[in-house]
């Protein structure tokens, strides 16, 4: 893993004016980005977010999964905390890429869920990797985080690189009819820790 800072400028969103530095992975041509917002420091817990791409929930306006409302979330926690951070991982479908991903969607048309679709593909239900978090962090001064997430994985895996995880936030947003029983699944087969009143139907909470 080579992980090679490129360069860095503000990026304005609706939530505020982020600084965003951009990284190239030398070795697999990946592109990932780092978000910062107010001035950190390195000495005290920052409130973060590490986030996988995920282009159809991002940028297409996807119900099928909660990614692109646990990014504005995020974003959204951060400007209003006055400082925090973004990784923005290109580890898309779990790092399985786009088109397989779409793939995979295919067959959960038909029936499967996101586990037994990925496998059907050959693939494990989540490839992805999270070496690249530790320059990146060294790049933007921070050691400790606040990290907004439901994944108990990626917590284990930041701390396994030696970053300090002193909270995990909860992110539960986004459950819609298009994405329970993907979130249920990732909560019975992935490990995601999500509270029992998060699945209660629409209509019944
Ligand atoms: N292969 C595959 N990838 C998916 C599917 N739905 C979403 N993804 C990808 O899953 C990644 C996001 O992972 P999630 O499991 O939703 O969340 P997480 O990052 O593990 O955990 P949180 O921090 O709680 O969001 C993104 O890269 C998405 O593109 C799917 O059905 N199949
Ligand atoms: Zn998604």
């Amino acid at each position: 893993m080579s992980i090679k800072y490129v360069a860095s400028s503000t990026l304005p969103t609706s939530w505020g004016v982020f600084d965003m530095h951009g990284f190239e992975d030398t070795e697999t041509g990946k592109e990932h980005v780092a978000l910062t917002f107010g001035v950190l420091d390195a000495e005290l817990p920052t409130l973060g977010r590490i986030h996988s791409e995920c282009l159809t929930g991002d940028a297409l306006f996807s119900l099928r999964c909660d990614c692109g409302f646990q990014l504005q979330t995020a974003m959204q926690n951060i400007a209003e905390a006055g400082q925090g951070f973004i990784l923005y991982l290109r580890q898309e479908g779990r790092g399985i890429g786009l088109l397989n991903k779409i793939r995979a969607y295919e067959l959960q048309d038909q029936g499967a869920n996101t586990v037994e679709a990925n496998e059907k593909l050959g693939f494990a239900a989540d490839m992805r990797k999270y070496d690249m978090i530790l320059p990146m962090m060294e790049k933007i001064g921070i050691k400790q985080v606040k990290l907004m997430t439901n994944n108990p994985r990626k917590v284990k895996a930041m701390q396994e690189l030696g970053i300090q995880v002193v909270e995990r936030i909860p992110l539960q947003v986004g459950k819609n009819r298009y994405n329970e029983a993907y979130l249920k699944t990732k909560s019975t087969e992935l490990g995601h820790m999500m509270s029992e009143h998060y699945f209660v139907v629409d209509g019944e909470s």
